[in-house]
């Protein structure tokens, strides 16, 4: 066994509770938000949880989440590097525009697949493919050799940007990445193999009620 991955989805934002596209776009956490991510922080703190290194997305709800974990897990000074290819899928065209809206304008099931689907991009968008293409090199190159390192390392970042890691990590097929939603707030703990492979995953919280 090797080191310990945390990935968390950041807190609701201004435009979650607003139901609108955001992608690239910067809101702030809700007061929801602020206290999912107090709550998904307890949860690591419980947990018994110390982090060597923190990494976010150049997007501030992500950096307000992790800012909010560490100091939950009583690590309000450990080193964060944030980086934008942490960052959200870019929805394009769709960014600002709400969901609902959307989904009256294209279908149910146009819009499913923008927001789901592997490889379909939304217009002048990133598709999961595109967005796993600029997140698993950074994974990669500065996280990965980290957890192989035997540190415990967390990332706070975004629901596309995530999905396109635990893509890799669990195993799924195209066809399951359409199924799977994080819920915001809600840490998942891996433990990671030597050869990079899952040790266990350790979910600390309830992921159910992602849509
Ligand atoms: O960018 C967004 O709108 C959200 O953060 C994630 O949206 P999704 O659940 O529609 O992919």
């Amino acid at each position: 066994m090797s080191g310990t991955l945390v990935l968390v989805r950041h807190g609701q934002s201004d435009w979650n509770l607003k139901n609108l596209f955001t992608g690239w776009k910067d809101p702030d956490l809700t007061e929801l938000g602020v206290k999912e991510a107090e709550t998904g922080g307890q949860a690591l703190a419980d947990y018994g949880i110390k982090f060597d290194i923190a990494f976010t997305s150049a997007l501030k709800r992500a950096q307000e989440t992790c800012r909010i974990v560490l100091e939950k897990v009583g690590q309000p000074d450990l080193e964060t590097i944030r980086d934008q290819a942490l960052n959200e899928r870019d929805y394009g065209d769709l960014s600002g525009l709400n969901k609902d809206d959307a989904r009256e304008k294209w279908g149910e099931e146009q819009v499913h697949i923008w927001r789901r689907s592997y490889d379909v991009p939304p217009p002048g968008g990133e598709s999961l493919r595109d967005t796993g293409a600029r997140v698993w090199p950074y994974f990669m190159t500065e996280i990965l050799p980290r957890v192989l390192r035997g540190e415990t390392v967390l990332v706070a970042a975004h629901g596309n940007s995530l999905r396109s890691l635990v893509m890799v990590l669990d195993r799924l097929s195209k066809e399951e990445i359409l199924k799977l939603n994080l819920a915001t707030g809600v840490p998942m703990v891996y433990k990671l193999n030597a050869d990079s492979t899952v040790a266990s995953k350790d979910v600390l919280g309830d992921m159910s009620g992602a849509h």
